[in-house]
């Protein structure tokens, strides 16, 4: 083993190469500043290889064909069952069969260096990169270090759990053989677009749930998607805590505090995650090892004024998109603040990730789909606005039910009263995913509702939900 130590010097050491990663590197290398990615499995992270791309690609054709089963003329036309082998095919190539080398390229082309290597802080502006020959390369930094080394799926304390080696959405995306039977721990967004996928590839699939499904979105959401799992063959159980969990040659055997034995081959684990930063070096600056990384809104940690932080790793908002958001801030402002340049630091300025707070998106690829942007009308009150809520069905909108026969869907938009604003919209319902952006635009833009009124949706679409959620509301005089 080689114990070659050599050092280099960058404007910006950045710590992960995941999608967030990439594009604090990208930005700040636009901005005229060097960086260099430390970067330990494979470029490009969570998202790329185990996380939104395989998953999305295992439920895209579940979904395609439930979209043909629902208009006749069509189903006529599909007589068959999923091939599950094609589908896994497809996911393969999404994940572009786990080798980053598509990703590395990028990286090339954009100006970016890459260290290979577990990368830990070792002091001020100082990263210390062991490589997987042994060597030690001592990384300064001339302006600033940015970690992004984003999250694990963490385990919860329930007996037994570690010794039955449980899936977590690691192997859930990335499985060669479909299990006949799996049982899910959990009840958030992992545990039911798994639930959905499985369910779909002809796995007997039971998901164990300590409270109601995706609790922190509006409750019609997860109640819907409980009714559609069951309506699939689900065994939805709510309510319900896991208190133990054995292997035995036959699978797992998961027991529940209300008595109930639940034997599966296979385990998933989806009760949220924790962050990669148990051995990072953060206790070298003065920070808490395996704590989450608190910013500001331009990324900086409180008390540095070269040390940043963006995506999972913050627990801002775990998602791709918010966290490459995060990542143009933080890479501007970090070229800013090395050339010296203004900073727009103000709410919603060119340097800040404001959307963070009251504004982030997320779709839920389960079936019926979820499409949320903003607060929910819970989390709205919580925070002190005058709140009304309008709810529409969204079948009994022309352009839904041209799009499927018997469309059942709903759409709630939580306005603020005081000056009559969207604060934040849900929808439910078979591909409203594609509804999200207009919705993003009209709670991050604050568009007063008489002028939305004006914002005409094209007829028949299933956008014409819009002008039903307004007349719903009555026009504002
Ligand atoms: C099953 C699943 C499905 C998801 N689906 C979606 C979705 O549809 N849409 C969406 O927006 N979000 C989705 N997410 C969330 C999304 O995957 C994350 O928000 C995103 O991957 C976070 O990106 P990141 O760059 O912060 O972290 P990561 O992608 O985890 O990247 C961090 C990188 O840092 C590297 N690293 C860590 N420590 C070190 C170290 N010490 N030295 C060197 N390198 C290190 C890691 O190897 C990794 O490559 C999903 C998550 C899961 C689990
Ligand atoms: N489509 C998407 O955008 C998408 C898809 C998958 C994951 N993600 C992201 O990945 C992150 C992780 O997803 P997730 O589903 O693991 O987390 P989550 O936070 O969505 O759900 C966690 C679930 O686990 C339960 N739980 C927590 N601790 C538990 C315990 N000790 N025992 C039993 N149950 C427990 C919670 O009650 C909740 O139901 C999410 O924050 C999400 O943003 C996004």
């Amino acid at each position: 083993m080689s114990t070659h130590i050599g050092s280099a010097e960058y404007d910006l050491i950045v710590l992960g190469g995941g999608a967030v990663g990439e594009n604090i590197a990208d930005r700040a290398v636009q901005g005229g500043l060097t960086a260099v990615i430390v970067e330990n499995e494979l470029v490009g992270g969570e998202c790329s290889y185990w996380a939104c791309m395989p998953s999305k690609a295992l439920l895209r054709s579940v979904q395609v064909l439930r979209a043909a089963r629902q208009v006749p003329g069509a189903a006529q036309a599909v007589t068959g069952e999923l091939d599950v082998h094609a589908v896994l095919a497809r996911r393969d190539s999404f994940a572009s069969n786990w080798s980053d080398s598509g990703q590395v390229k990028w990286l090339e082309s954009a100006g970016i260096a890459l260290l290979r290597g577990q990368g830990r802080l070792t002091g001020s502006k100082e990263v210390t990169v062991t490589g997987t020959d042994g060597s030690t390369t001592v990384l300064t930094a001339r302006h600033a270090v940015s970690v992004a080394t984003g999250s694990d799926a963490l385990l919860p304390d329930i007996d037994g759990l570690t010794d039955v080696r449980p899936w977590t959405s690691r192997e859930a995306t990335s499985i060669k053989t479909v299990p006949e039977s799996l049982a899910i721990i959990g009840g958030g967004v992992v545990a039911t677009e798994m639930a959905t996928a499985f369910a779909a590839f002809g796995t007997v699939v039971t998901l164990i749930s300590r409270s109601g499904l995706l609790s922190g979105m509006e409750p019609f959401a997860g109640e819907l998607v409980a009714e559609a799992l069951r309506a699939q063959g689900v065994t939805v159980i709510l309510e319900t805590k896991t208190t133990r969990v054995t292997r035995d040659e036959s699978g797992v055997i998961v027991e529940t505090g209300d008595g109930r034995t639940i034997s599966a081959q296979e385990v998933l684990v989806a009760t949220g995650r924790t962050p990669r930063t148990g051995d990072i070096g953060l206790d070298s600056i003065g920070l808490k090892p395996g704590a989450w990384i608190e910013t500001d809104d331009t990324m900086l940690v409180p008390g540095f004024d070269w040390l940043y932080a963006a995506g999972d790793v913050t627990n801002r908002a775990l998602l791709t998109h918010q966290g490459k958001y995060q990542a143009r801030a933080a890479g501007d402002v970090i070229a800013a603040r090395a050339a010296g340049t203004a900073v727009s630091d103000a709410p919603w300025g060119t340097h800040v990730a404001t959307a963070n707070h009251e504004a982030v998106p997320q779709v839920t690829f389960t079936d019926p789909e979820i499409a949320s942007v903003g607060l929910t009308a819970a989390a709205a009150r919580r925070r002190g606005y005058s709140v009304r809520v309008v709810d529409y069905e969204i079948g009994h909108v022309a352009g839904a039910s041209v799009r499927a026969d018997g469309y059942t869907g709903t759409a709630r938009m939580v306005v603020d009263e005081e000056r009559q604003v969207v604060l934040g919209v849900t929808f439910v319902g078979p591909d409203v995913s594609e509804l999200l952006q207009a919705a993003t635009i009209a709670v991050v833009s604050e568009v007063p509702l008489d002028r939305l009124w004006h914002a005409v949706p094209a007829y028949p679409t299933v956008n014409e939900v819009w002008l039903r959620l307004l007349e719903t509301y009555g026009r504002p005089q």
